[in-house]
């Protein structure tokens, strides 16, 4: 029986663009936790998730439980989780997302272990998943306002993106280097107009492909109700604009476009109220916090039985993580929309090339064992460095925004 024998986190922090959002700005760095779990008989499972400092010190209290473990013992990962932490609420994600903690611990211990089953039985993790539905997985691209460099820095590659014609001038660049045929626009950075606007100039640029906004909370219901009205026929979806289930659902009364949501349901006892009051017609999964790909695709479950659409949410990530999550989409039949992803922002990553392009928006699912991406350990060690030298230990848009624009506060609920 194969057992895990040692357990590595690896903290490493990436370079990430200027990109602002409802809370601030992205900082010069974003971080990722790289979990190795290694086996009594030589095999080493994959895994990523958050690197905020409080979140590192329950991924270690649940690191000094696992060795022994069988790699097939799921339900004994879980035990093993739940009994070392409590559920409660933290913030994980840079938003304020209250997630059940043991949740988002067990998901990256999760994804490696099936790394593991998948390198045992010479199968990918699709295969553990059910089997592929789709060979390959429809992305959006993720859009953002964003300043042409970061204080002091030197431009990089995108420019600045700050009106509807740098807007569309990101899309062209990003749509013509990956191919994407759907376009998420983070807003909640200027006023709603201003954002309604670029959205049209979207819509004109690229008549054929499918649109969303996700202002993440930056407008009160009466504005929500009215954007939508504004852009029924122009997007699929719109993402978060008023905060908590009893918004979300005081604006489903009101508009027939569907609303979808990373922060009113975010956990599964947010399910049920939803529900009930219809406040969400899309749930965007999300494998880091859902409590990794197996609890991701029970919500898939859940959201099939109550007609709830699904679609994928990103935060800043590496190539461990988008492989679990091209793995996850693939094998889950309801998961129907393009999912989103911050790929295309980072420069750097811990994989060694090769098996995760974007061809026509979309990603091949890879058909090796497990995840099917193998550890590039000299980028690891490098980017382990990078993230003791950037002194960045847990994720504050907001703060870093202020030393840019003194006196900023977050704009949710502002207009
Ligand atoms: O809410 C979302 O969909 C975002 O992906 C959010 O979770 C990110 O933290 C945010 O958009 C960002 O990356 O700036
Ligand atoms: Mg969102």
């Amino acid at each position: 029986m194969t057992r895990i024998s040692r357990v590595e986190l690896t903290p490493v922090a990436f370079a990430d663009p200027p990109l602002l959002n409802v809370v601030g700005v992205h900082e010069p760095y974003a971080l990722r936790t790289i979990v190795q779990l290694h086996t009594d008989d030589g095999l080493v499972g994959l895994g990523e998730t958050y690197a905020a400092d409080d979140h590192l010190e329950r991924l270690k209290a649940v690191a000094d439980v696992l060795p022994g473990l069988d790699v097939f013992d799921l339900n004994g990962l879980r035990r093993r989780v739940r009994d070392v932490l409590t559920a409660g609420g933290a913030q994980v994600g840079g938003m304020l997302n209250l997630q059940d903690p043991a949740d988002v611990v067990l998901s990256p211990y999760e994804v490696a272990l099936l790394d593991i089953q998948g390198k045992a039985l010479g199968r990918p993790v699709v295969d553990l998943l059910g089997g592929a539905v789709r060979e390959t997985v429809p992305f959006s691209a993720y859009l953002f306002y964003k300043w042409a460099a970061h204080p002091g820095g030197d431009a990089d590659e995108w420019g600045e993106a700050l009106d509807p014609d740098g807007i569309v001038r990101q899309a062209r660049k990003m749509i013509e280097e990956y191919g994407f045929s759907a376009i998420k626009l983070k807003g909640g950075v200027f006023p709603p107009a201003d954002e309604v606007e670029a959205v049209r100039a979207l819509a004109a640029a690229f008549p054929g492909h499918k649109l969303r906004i996700d202002p993440n909370c930056a407008w009160t219901v009466d504005t929500s109700v009215k954007v939508s009205r504004e852009l029924e026929g122009v997007i699929e979806y719109l993402e978060d604009p008023t905060p908590t289930i009893e918004g979300m659902a005081a604006v489903a009364r009101q508009t027939d476009i569907p609303l979808a949501t990373n922060m009113c349901v975010i956990a599964f006892d947010h399910l049920k109220p939803a529900v009930l009051t219809d406040a969400v017609q899309v749930v965007l999964s999300d494998h880091h916090y859902w409590g990794g790909l197996r609890r991701s695709q029970l919500l898939a479950g859940i959201c099939d039985t109550f007609g709830l659409g699904l679609s994928m949410h990103s935060n800043s990530h590496l190539g461990i993580s988008l492989a679990a999550m091209t793995h996850l989409a693939a094998a889950t039949p309801n998961l129907t929309y393009a999912c989103d992803t911050h790929y295309p922002w980072k420069t750097e990553d811990v994989i060694k090339p090769g098996v995760l392009a974007f061809e026509d928006g979309s990603v091949q699912v890879p058909r090796g064992p497990g995840l099917g991406v193998e550890l590039d350990e000299d980028a690891l060690g490098t980017l382990h460095q990078q993230y003791l030298d950037c002194g960045i230990r847990k994720r504050d848009d907001t703060t870093y925004m202020r030393t840019v624009v003194p006196g900023f506060s977050p704009n949710t609920a502002r207009w």
